[in-house]
Formats: structure tokens, C-alpha cells, sequence
């Protein structure tokens, strides 16, 4: 008897999620730094230099994905604004649905709201209730992680739905504001990409 030459195919259900030294270096040149905006004293981490080079999107959006993939991943969930730019590649990389998690008055069904507290004041987001299913596995993306309230408010409402929250993901971390030990203090690992400190 030969032995099969391969080994029965493992089902990935858990993320096996860490951030990556590698890629914070390259993707944390093509991020921009403008010193007080919106606000004095805040220093705004301007993606959009990232999202106008090709290079720098795809492999952002590479990575974002890679410890996703063939986990069997129902629905990103993807915060407005910026988390609708890159929850959508995300998306269409893992052939998921996208579910948008909005800003509040702008989702024309009933919806779940929550209201948050931000690094530079408050606000409410809005998701459909019929935009998860009991049980549905969800990643949740953002462009950048700061006190976390915006992504515990997401993770919140998503709970709400019944989905099962796999992880969330963002490329950039500001770890000095906490945000992402928040999240993965509820029970959520999180991935990121780039970290700056003195934000
Ligand atoms: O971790 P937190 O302290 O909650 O902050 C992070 C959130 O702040 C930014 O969005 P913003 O509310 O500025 O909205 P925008 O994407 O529409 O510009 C960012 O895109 C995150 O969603
Ligand atoms: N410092 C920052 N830069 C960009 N987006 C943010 N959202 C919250 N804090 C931010």
C-alpha cells in the first residue's frame, strides 16, 4: 500500500492573526502625517497617498487578507468612510459580501445604531438589521485604528446581529490610544499593518 501523497485538507475556522514588521516599513512611507487636523495637537494619518499608489494599495489589501483566506469568510463589514474603500477590495479578494456600517441617518431600513466616543468627538453608526445573518462569520475592516471606539461600536453591533466576528483589520494602528487592545480584550483578534506612535 503507497501512502496518499496528500494529507486530508484541515478546515481553517480560527485567525491566525499578528502584525507584520516587513510590511510596516514599506506601507508606513506611503502614509502621510499632517500635524493638526482636523483638530490642534492631533496628527491626522492621511491614507490617501496610500490608496493613489498602486504598489502600496494592492499590497495593503494583500495583506489585510492574507491570514483570511479559506476561513470561510461570510461578509466584511466595513466602516464608513475609509472602510468602505478598502473593505470592498477585501471583500471581492475573499468573495465575500460587504456589509457597510454607516454613519447614522443614511441606511434607508431599520437599522441598529450605537453611539461612540472618537479621538476628536462623538458619533453614531448605523448598520441594517437584516445585514448579517445569526451565526454568519464577519471580518470587520477599517483604514486605522485609534481609541477603538468606532470598531467596538461596530463589533458591538454586529454582536447585536448575531454574527460571529472573526477579526478585524486595519492597516494603520496609533497603539498609544489603545484601540486595538480594546478589541481584543472583547474576545476579537485584530491585525494591523503599520503602527506610529506620537500620534
Ligand atoms: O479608533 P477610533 O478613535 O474610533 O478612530 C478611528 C476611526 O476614525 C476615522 O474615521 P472618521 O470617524 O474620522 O471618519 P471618516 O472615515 O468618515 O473620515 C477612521 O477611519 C476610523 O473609522
Ligand atoms: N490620527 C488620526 N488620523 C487619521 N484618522 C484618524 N481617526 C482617528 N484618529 C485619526
Amino acid at each position: 500500500m503507497t501512502a496518499p501523497l496528500t494529507k486530508p485538507a484541515r478546515r481553517r475556522t480560527k485567525a491566525s492573526v499578528s502584525s507584520s514588521e516587513t510590511v510596516s516599513m514599506n506601507l508606513a512611507d506611503s502614509i502621510r502625517a499632517i500635524p493638526d487636523y482636523p483638530r490642534p495637537g492631533i496628527v491626522f494619518r492621511d491614507i490617501t497617498t496610500l490608496l493613489g499608489d498602486a504598489r502600496a494599495f494592492r499590497r495593503a489589501v494583500d495583506e489585510l487578507v492574507q491570514p483570511f483566506a479559506g476561513l470561510k469568510i461570510a461578509k466584511i463589514a466595513g466602516i464608513e468612510a475609509r472602510g468602505f474603500i478598502l473593505g470592498g477590495a477585501v471583500a471581492h479578494q475573499l468573495s465575500a459580501g460587504f456589509v457597510p456600517v454607516r454613519k447614522k441617518g443614511k441606511l434607508p431600513l431599520e437599522t441598529l445604531r450605537a453611539t461612540y466616543a472618537l479621538e476628536y468627538g462623538t458619533d453614531e453608526i448605523e448598520i441594517h438589521r437584516d445585514a448579517v445573518q445569526p451565526g454568519e462569520r464577519v471580518l470587520l475592516v477599517d483604514d486605522l485604528i485609534a481609541t477603538g471606539g468606532t470598531a467596538e461600536a461596530a463589533v458591538n453591533l454586529l454582536a447585536g446581529l448575531g454574527a460571529e466576528v472573526v477579526a478585524a483589520c486595519f492597516i494603520v494602528d496609533l497603539p498609544e490610544l489603545g484601540g486595538a487592545d480594546k478589541i481584543r480584550r472583547l474576545g476579537v483578534p485584530v491585525r494591523t499593518l503599520v503602527s506610529f506612535g506620537g500620534h
